[in-house]
This record gives C-alpha cells, structure tokens and sequence, in this order.
C-alpha cells in the first residue's frame, strides 16, 4: 500500500468515458487497500454542515441532560456514553459518543422485559447453526433475541437543541442514498449485475437473482435494515500527558456492510494499518467520505476485500477537539454471511489468495455468529456491558463475551 489513501471521484460515474477508469480505481482499491475517500459523492456540503455545526452544541449540554439521553435507557444500544466509557483491546477509548440508527420501530416480539432466551439456560449450547436466516421469509421470526437491537432513537427534545433532529435526519437520508449508489458501483466492479445486493436493503425491483453458481433463485424479501450512525467527540489530551491517548483503539469496523466516515474539519487522528503493517495517516480531505469494509464484507467475499485495521490517536494537547461521523451501513438481521456469500463470484474470493495475508478469516465461521443480527448483538453486549446487562441480563451477556 502507499503512503496515502486513493481518493476516487465519483462525479467520474457519470460520464461514459471517465466510468471505466473510475471502476478500475474502485476494483484496485477494493482489492489492494479496502480503505478509500471519495469525492463529488453527490452529498450536499449544506446537509453536512448542517450536522456538523450543531456538534458543539450537542457535546456541550448540561451533563444531566447527556445522562437522560444515556443508551442505558435503549435495549436498542442507541444514546449517549459519556467520556471513555467504551473500551477497545480492554483499554479506555478517550473519546465522547451519541449512537443514532435509521429511524424505525421496535418489532422484537419477546414475552416480557425479564425474558432469558432459552438458549442461555441450558448447558448445552442449542443455538449452534439454528439461529440462521435460512428460513423461508414468510415466517420471519420477530421472537428471536436479536430482533431487539431494532428500535427508535433518544432524541433531545427540539427546544434544547432545535433543528437537530431534522439535520441529522437529512444527514442519514443523503449518507444512505450514497452508500446504495456505491454499491452499485460495487457490484460493477465485481462484474455481477448492478443490483445484485439490492434486496439486502429491502429494495429490490426483481423476485429472482442469479446465484454465483448460476442457480436462478428467489431473492428473499427483507425488512430494510437500520443504519446506525455515531457522532464522535474527541477532546485534546491533558497537557502533561506524555504519550499519545487511545482515541479509539485498533479495529475493524464490525458493524455494518460498509463503513461512510466524515472527519470534521483539519483535526488528524485517524490511521489505517496497510499490508505491510505500518500506519498510514489518513488525513482529513475537504468534502470527501473515508469508504471502508466491515467484517461482514470481509467475511462474504471471504477475505477478498479487507476490514482493514484501524485506529484513533487522541488529539494532543495543543490540538483542537476532533469531530467524527461514522455512518455504518447495517444488514438485515435475520440474514447469514453464508447467505450472502452465494452472491460473490467465485472470481471474486478467489483473489483472496492473491492479498497478502489473507487470513481473512472471521468469528463468522463459528455457525453461532454466522447469524448477522447474533454477531451484532455479540458486538454490543461485548463494547456496552452495562447495557447489555440491563436489557440481555447477566445470562446474555454471559453468553455472548464467551470466549472461543
Ligand atoms: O473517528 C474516526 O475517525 C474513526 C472512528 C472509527 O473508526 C469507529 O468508530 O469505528
Ligand atoms: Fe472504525
């Protein structure tokens, strides 16, 4: 990998001459890098600057009206943490966070507030390849646990910050329209038919799909699936600090399909680890998005395309604060990653032989988390114990921090 991250101008989609370079760009990129920035992404500078104006002041409510707003109140894990209550690689994450997600209903169907799934009251462990998407999409099970993560957002009522709400609103509505004409772009650059992966999102146009193996299939409907968004906040470190904080620590993006991230303003911090195992500075560009993939892209193309590592350092203490907006684009909870592996060619994982440490192996295999609405609701239990704790009891949060 350079030393820099490629930058691709989507304004190159719509002319017939610039498309193809465009789509050779995106096929390197996917391949050798899988962490990119796009630009002339067709999102207006006024509905981000609408979000990100109003960050200050969202940080900058009186505490207790943060704590009103806390995800402990969420059984949805959407809300507010307060300062380096999150940890990553069991160390503190010095940054400040509010979770929204697409705006929808909850449909979790459980018996009662106090309920313990019965795969946490046995010894043996039921679940194993049982809770999958497989089944016919007629008999959506709204029973399973998982289905709880689905719910509404905490919003500050609008006199104590007017505008919010409609702001971030619009700022999903935009994001989400992006991330849809992206993998578009996608599916172009894996040479699949464009709209391929459009029933994931509950938007299909066609009642069939053609499978990699060539098997004519069903697409399976599914309930548009909730996007979740975090606004970040992180402050300059103290000024006798003597090494550089843990703004978040290395990861991979592990919730969602793809990852659409907005760096505030000029605040450095970000840092993308390439294949030879070196931190690369990804440096805030004017008007562009950093596009990256999530464990579960990761895990479909079989390693073909990265979840790349990555990290925060925290401001020092002469820099101002830095502001982040991740968007992650989410998938249908009641989807497998076998499921949709079946939609990537073959020629497209058989490259993961060809990038470099392709070990791209997942806490997929393991059939348990096979289940996306499972590993997701793995992934919250295991970064908001607390929550988990309150909503999942001590016998979920037993069950999903299991070690392997
Ligand atoms: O703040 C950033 O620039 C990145 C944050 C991030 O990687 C995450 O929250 O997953
Ligand atoms: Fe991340």
């Amino acid at each position: 990998m350079s030393q820099a991250l490629p930058i691709l101008d989507l304004s190159w989609a719509n002319d017939p001459k610039t498309r193809p370079q465009l789509l050779r760009q995106l096929h390197a990129a996917l391949f050798d890098v899988g962490f990119l920035n796009v630009v002339n992404h067709g999102v207006p500078p006024k509905t981000i600057d609408n979000v990100t104006d109003l960050l200050p002041s969202l940080f900058a409510l009186p505490s207790e009206k943060k704590a009103s707003l806390s995800k402990l109140n969420s059984a949805h894990f959407l809300g507010y943490s307060g300062f380096a209550e999150e940890t990553t690689l069991g160390k503190q994450d010095l940054r400040e966070q509010f979770d929204y997600a697409t705006e929808l209903p909850e449909v979790w169907q459980g018996p009662n507030e106090n309920v313990v799934d019965e795969r946490f009251s046995s010894n043996e462990s039921k679940s194993s390849g049982q809770v999958n998407g497989n089944d016919s999409s007629s008999t959506r099970n709204f029973n399973q646990l998982y289905w709880r993560l689905r719910g509404p957002n905490q919003w500050p009522d609008e006199r104590t910050l007017p505008g919010f709400r409609k702001a971030l609103s619009d700022y999903h509505d935009e994001v989400e329209a992006l991330s849809y004409r992206f993998v578009h772009l996608i599916e172009e650059a894996f040479e699949i038919p464009v709209g391929t992966f459009d029933h994931f999102f509950g938007r299909q146009s066609h009642t069939t799909t053609k499978t990699t193996n060539g098997d004519t299939l069903p697409c399976r409907t599914y309930l548009p699936p909730q996007h979740r968004i975090k606004l970040l906040r992180y402050p300059p470190s103290p000024a006798d600090s003597q090494t550089a904080g843990q703004g978040v620590g290395a990861h991979k993006d592990s919730s969602g399909w793809l990852t659409f991230l907005y760096q505030v303003g000029n605040e450095e911090g970000l840092e993308v680890l390439s294949s030879s195992d070196k931190w690369i500075r990804a440096k805030p560009i004017p008007n562009s998005f950093v596009v990256n993939f999530g464990n579960a892209f990761e895990a479909a193309t079989e390693g073909a395309v990265k979840a790349t590592i990555h990290r925060v350092i925290a401001p020092g203490p002469k820099s101002n604060v830095r502001y982040s907006i991740p968007f992650f684009m989410g998938l249908p909870l009641d989807m497998t990653v076998s499921e949709v592996r079946q939609y990537i060619p073959e020629k497209v994982r058989s490259l993961r032989n060809q990038a470099e440490g392709g070990d791209a192996v997942s806490s997929f295999l393991d059939p348990r988390w096979d289940s996306l609405g499972e590993s997701q609701l793995r992934k919250w239990i295991r970064s908001h114990r607390e929550v988990g704790e309150k909503w999942y009891g001590k016998e979920g949060v037993a069950y999903y921090t299991q070690e392997e």
